[in-house]
């Protein structure tokens, strides 16, 4: 019966066009609406049917009737295999750039998903190496005429050599950032190598932008070999080996750049740390630059590429205790980009989550936004947080905060910056890391529980995105509150 109908449903878009457009009124058929509720199709009469007629319509029904089962069939597959791709439970991580996400992203697939992880270590190599790269051409440029930092007239002979014997790592720079972000072969923001200090007091400096979060790494995939590698990937893969060839050739003159007294004491009088910012991996060259390298989990943790867009990240769970899960779980993790301009595309992601993780960056008080200058980054952090909280499509979701890059607070503060003169509400009390997280905890719990909508209770952690161990204790109490609170009512778990 239904083919009937559905073939009917489905006429050429000619004729639905045709039968869209309105009749004149006169010409408009009368309509029985009696017939609204009797059958559809319509009971024929056949008993005026020759034999020929007969056949012909069995031979007819008995063709439409395969066509039905086959849609049928079709139907049926399509909604099993959306069935197997609908995630159990999804979350979704927000806060502003450089915040965390995308390494509490990569803690997760650590530590449940760790085939996964591993399988992408070649891409992270490669990132890794432009992190590095990039640190180099900043201190080469340092060593440019006309440089704020080093002056020409100080440069020595064996300054003079180190400029000369590490220039080809600006090609390879270009090379990799092709493969990496084809979409922005330079850095995105234009705050990379500026050698301006305003650019040099964030954690942005060495920025490395990816359009989407994970199509780059699939270039990575077919790279290696295989018969069915294209020419250009073919190409691709041999440039990467090329500069990897070029990076461990130079190793030893990055350890001399880097240790170079001069280049120290110029950062130090303009009171650069390089060492807090992100992507930094020159205190690794010999390591990162050696033969036969291959990351360490770590490494990857470290490495700096910015998220441009939204991604959500399928996580098939892949360990735990005997008999923990009774079936193979399937979370979807959405990764966004931080940045002011690109939170607009949250939104459509807001609708069904589970459970919102938001990271603020404690180490950012003194820290100004890539994107405004005049905004202060724990600030922004605040003021994002407000508006998540009382945002009426994420009233079913489970909040949990994390207070992230802890390690690089207690850095600032033990090496004598104040908080009190970045947040003047801090008043006097003491300078060190634990009081500041219990004052910063207070104020981000007391703007979440400020709207009466929000009756499940925020989960607050303190984390440090870049130590897979602590953090994998964090995660597990994320999975924990994921388990017991909500989504075991709902049979998810
Ligand atoms: N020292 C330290 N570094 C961290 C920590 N968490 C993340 N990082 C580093 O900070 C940098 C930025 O982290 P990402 O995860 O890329 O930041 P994001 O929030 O995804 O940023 P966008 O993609 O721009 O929105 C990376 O180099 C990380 O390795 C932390 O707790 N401590
Ligand atoms: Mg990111």
């Amino acid at each position: 019966m239904a083919l009937y109908n559905r073939s009917r449903q489905k006429p050429p878009r000619q004729q639905q066009r045709k039968q869209r457009r309105p009749l004149p009124l006169q010409d408009t058929p009368p309509i029985d609406l009696e017939v609204i509720n009797s059958h559809w199709p319509p009971v024929e009469d056949f008993s005026r049917e020759t034999p020929e007629q007969h056949e012909e319509r069995l031979a007819h029904e008995h063709e439409a009737k395969r066509i039905n089962d086959e849609i049928d069939a079709q139907i049926e597959i399509e909604k099993s295999e959306r069935r197997k791709r609908r995630p159990d439970l999804r979350i979704i991580l927000l806060g502003q750039a450089e915040s965390g996400k995308s390494t509490i992203l990569r803690n997760f697939q650590l530590k449940y998903a760790p085939t996964a992880f591993h399988a992408e270590e070649e891409a992270w190599r490669a990132v890794i190496d432009l992190n590095l790269i990039r640190s180099v051409t900043f201190l080469l440029n340092l060593l440019e005429e006309g440089s704020v930092l080093v002056p020409l007239r100080r440069l020595t002979d064996d300054l003079r050599r180190l400029r000369v014997s590490l220039s080809p790592l600006r090609r390879i720079e270009e090379s990799l950032s092709r493969f990496i972000s084809s979409d922005h072969p330079r850095r995105a923001s234009g705050n990379g190598f500026s050698n301006n200090l305003a650019a040099l007091t964030t954690e942005r400096a060495f920025e490395v932008c990816v359009r989407s979060g994970s199509r780059w790494k699939s270039f990575f995939k077919g790279a290696g070999g295989g018969a069915a590698v294209s020419r250009a990937s073919a190409q691709g893969y041999e440039e990467l080996q090329n500069a990897r060839r070029v990076i461990e050739a130079c190793r030893e003159d990055i350890v001399a750049l880097w240790n170079h007294p001069a280049v120290r004491a110029s950062l130090a009088e303009q009171s650069v740390s390089l060492e807090f910012q992100s992507g930094f991996f020159l205190d690794a060259v010999d390591r990162i630059a050696a033969p036969g390298y291959e990351p360490s989990p770590a490494d990857i943790l470290k490495a700096r590429i910015q998220t441009v867009g939204v991604e959500e990240y399928p996580l098939r769970m892949e360990i735990g205790k005997a008999g923990e899960y009774n079936r193979s779980l399937l979370w979807s993790i959405i990764d966004v980009g931080g940045s002011r301009a690109l939170r607009a595309a949250w939104l459509p992601y807001f609708d069904d989550v589970n459970m919102l993780l938001f990271i603020a960056p404690v180490s950012a008080f003194n820290q100004t936004l890539i994107e405004d200058r005049s905004v202060n980054r724990l600030w922004d952090s605040f003021l994002l947080w407000k508006s998540l909280c009382v945002h009426k499509l994420l009233k079913k979701a489970t909040f949990v905060l994390l207070l992230n890059k802890y390690d690089l607070l207690d850095a600032k503060l033990r090496s004598g910056i104040q908080f009190r003169r970045f947040v003047t509400s801090y008043k006097d009390r003491p300078n060190k890391m634990d009081s500041v997280l219990h004052y910063l905890k207070g104020k981000f719990s007391a703007i979440y529980q400020q709207d009466p909508e929000n009756t499940q209770p925020l989960h607050v952690h303190v984390t440090c995105a870049t130590d897979s161990n602590s953090t994998s204790i964090v995660l597990a109490r994320i999975r924990e509150v994921i388990h017991t609170a909500n989504f075991k009512k709902a049979n998810l778990l």
